[in-house]
């Protein structure tokens, strides 16, 4: 567990496997978690990988920093903790909101990105009805308010049916987060559009996204990774919006075929 002041905030960061030999690889988490939902998925990959998390500003055990946030706030705290920690290369895997940020990352700093993996995500997610909805419903009833039916983005019907122990922890850790951080990451992803940055990617990009997800379903996170020269499309069955929680086993392989690929 570390903490670093990053652009004036103060970020919660962890290397969950460190070896100065392997190469790095950044996991970047999604709107309302925080960086535990990668930790199912590290056995697989610690070996060959030094993996880095960290929690965005405005979750987990991250400062709030000064709302409302842009994805490129976002992507410049992210570049200033790679400073901080000394990375100049990485490879980088960012799950909705994350893939955003990984997104304006390459674009503000490409030298950085060795690979992209882009989760569950797009180049837009969501309208600006949707995220305006959204925005006056939590700050008018908190996170509670929208937390079931988070859920079932999240998360499939088998899921909801056989893990409900883990169910009502992945909704605790949703209803846990700071309204003011939740909205703030909102209103960047209402904002965001890297429809036209997404054909201007030039390193191996995998794209991958549960059969499921109810948020950035198969067909929008395709039409993502159609705009990205040669990027590799994958389905992750049997998984909503979060992959690495529900179905941590084929991400790894996934992301372990990926990123040792020469
Ligand atoms: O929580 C959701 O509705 C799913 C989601 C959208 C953007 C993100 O990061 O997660």
């Amino acid at each position: 567990m570390a903490f670093a002041a990053i652009n004036g905030t103060v970020l919660h960061y962890e290397y969950l496997t460190e070896s100065k030999s392997n190469p790095v690889l950044v996991l970047v988490n999604s709107l309302g978690t925080d960086f535990r939902i990668w930790l199912p998925l590290i056995d697989e990959l610690a070996e060959d990988w030094s993996i880095l998390v960290y929690d965005k500003r405005g979750h987990g055990l991250s400062d709030l920093g000064t709302v409302p946030y842009s994805i490129e706030d976002h992507a410049r705290d992210l570049i200033g903790l790679l400073k901080h920690v000394g990375v100049k290369k990485a490879a980088f895997c960012g799950l909705s909101v994350g893939g955003l940020i990984v997104q304006s990352l390459y674009k503000l700093k490409p030298e950085l990105v060795e690979k992209l993996i882009l989760c569950d995500t797009a180049a837009k997610v969501g309208t600006q009805e949707s995220w305006n909805t959204r925005i006056a419903t939590v700050q008018e009833k908190g996170l509670e308010a929208i937390a079931d039916g988070v859920m079932k983005v999240w998360f499939t019907p088998d899921f909801h049916a056989k893990r409900k122990a883990d169910l009502s922890g992945y909704r605790t850790m949703l209803v846990r987060q700071s309204v003011e951080g939740y909205v703030a990451t909102c209103i960047a992803l209402r904002e965001a559009d890297y429809t036209e940055d997404a054909p201007k990617i030039e390193v191996p990009t995998l794209v991958v996204v549960g059969d499921q997800d109810g948020s950035t379903p198969p067909d929008l996170v395709k039409a993502t990774a159609d705009l990205i020269p040669d990027a590799e499309f994958e389905i992750i069955k049997g998984s909503g919006h979060i992959p690495c929680v529900e179905q941590p086993g084929q991400l790894a392989e996934l992301l372990a075929d990926f990123i040792n690929e020469e």
